[in-house]
């Protein structure tokens, strides 16, 4: 028997840094959202834990003990598992790949043994965004990513994802911020169309924009150039970058606008996705 699932990309349409705590870790505010492109995780019974790796963004990607999905696996006592991840999201950028494998690897296991899911809390020790990632819908994340709270329903709209090629480090970025409390996210209501949507989003930022910009400029040239594509209603960093998105009201523009920076930026990875409600 092999069991497969889907391990969507996370988009930070809003991430406001709050606060820190003692030990560190920042507080956030974020809205978070999942996009129909991501890595595909199989499980297969095997001999022992095992992980291979394929896929267009596999190459640079170890699959040793420490990978997310092997810790995930063992979080959830697999032992006689071959697991196949297919790695098609750029790794280190901002979109949470590593994270979106560990859930997707959880789930996978769970389903395969009969055990049951673990409580979303319980996995921050595995990264701070695979409660989210677990849970795998739209929600506002907060504390340092372990207090999830579901969000009214929000429109559908399409995004293009695009990332330079320059892989950020998530720990770099959080030392280099010059503010750290910051107001959360203004309330989350009325958003009932895609403009309600982008609306909403323009009163809000990404904290983390302007210290991952002054460490990779080429983030400052990739939202400018989402930003100018017909349709693009708002361009922004997710997470701790590269990756940044553009919204658009529907897939032809989406689908155009990724078509014109493919070809205008051919090192760059770009991608038009629909949000998955
Ligand atoms: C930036 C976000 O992607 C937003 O969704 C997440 O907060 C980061 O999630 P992640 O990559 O799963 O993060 P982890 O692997 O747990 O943490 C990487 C490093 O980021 C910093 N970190 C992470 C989360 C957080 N709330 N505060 C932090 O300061 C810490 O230095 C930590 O050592
Ligand atoms: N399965 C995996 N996929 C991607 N990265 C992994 C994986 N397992 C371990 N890692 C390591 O985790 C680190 C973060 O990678 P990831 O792609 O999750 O970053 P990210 O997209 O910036 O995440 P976030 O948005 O949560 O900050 C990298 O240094 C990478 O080597």
């Amino acid at each position: 028997m092999t069991t497969e699932e889907f391990a969507p990309a996370k988009v930070n349409l809003a991430l406001h840094v709050t606060g820190r705590r003692p030990d560190g870790y920042h507080l956030l505010d974020s809205l978070v959202i999942f996009a129909g492109v991501g890595d595909t995780v199989r499980v297969a019974q095997g001999r022992g834990l095992t992980l291979a790796i394929d896929g267009p963004m596999g190459a640079g990607l170890d699959p040793s003990d420490d990978n997310l999905v092997m810790r995930a696996a063992r979080f959830v006592g697999a032992a006689e598992s071959a697991i196949t991840l297919t790695k098609r999201l750029p790794v280190a950028s901002g979109i949470g790949g590593g994270s979106a494998d560990a859930a997707a690897t959880l789930r996978a296991i769970c389903r395969m043994t009969g055990r049951s899911v673990p409580d979303a809390t319980t996995t921050a020790v595995l990264g701070a965004d695979v409660p989210v990632c677990l849970i795998g819908r739209p929600a506002r994340m907060r504390g340092t990513g372990e207090i999830l709270d579901p969000v009214p329903d929000l429109p559908p709209f399409h995004m293009v994802l695009a990332n330079p090629g320059v892989s950020v480090s998530t720990p770099e970025v959080f030392r280099a911020l010059d503010q750290r409390d910051n107001a959360p996210l203004p309330a989350l209501s009325g958003l009932a169309s895609v403009g309600d949507l982008s609306g909403y989003l323009s009163v809000c930022r990404n904290d983390l924009e302007k210290a991952a910009r002054e460490l990779v400029p080429a983030i400052g040239d990739v939202i400018d150039a989402l930003a100018a594509r017909p349709g693009c209603l708002l361009a922004r960093m997710s997470g701790s970058g590269a990756t940044c998105f553009g919204i658009f009201p529907d897939r032809a523009s989406a689908d155009a606008a990724a078509a014109q920076l493919s070809a205008a930026r051919p090192g760059w990875w770009v991608v038009a996705a629909p949000a998955l409600s």
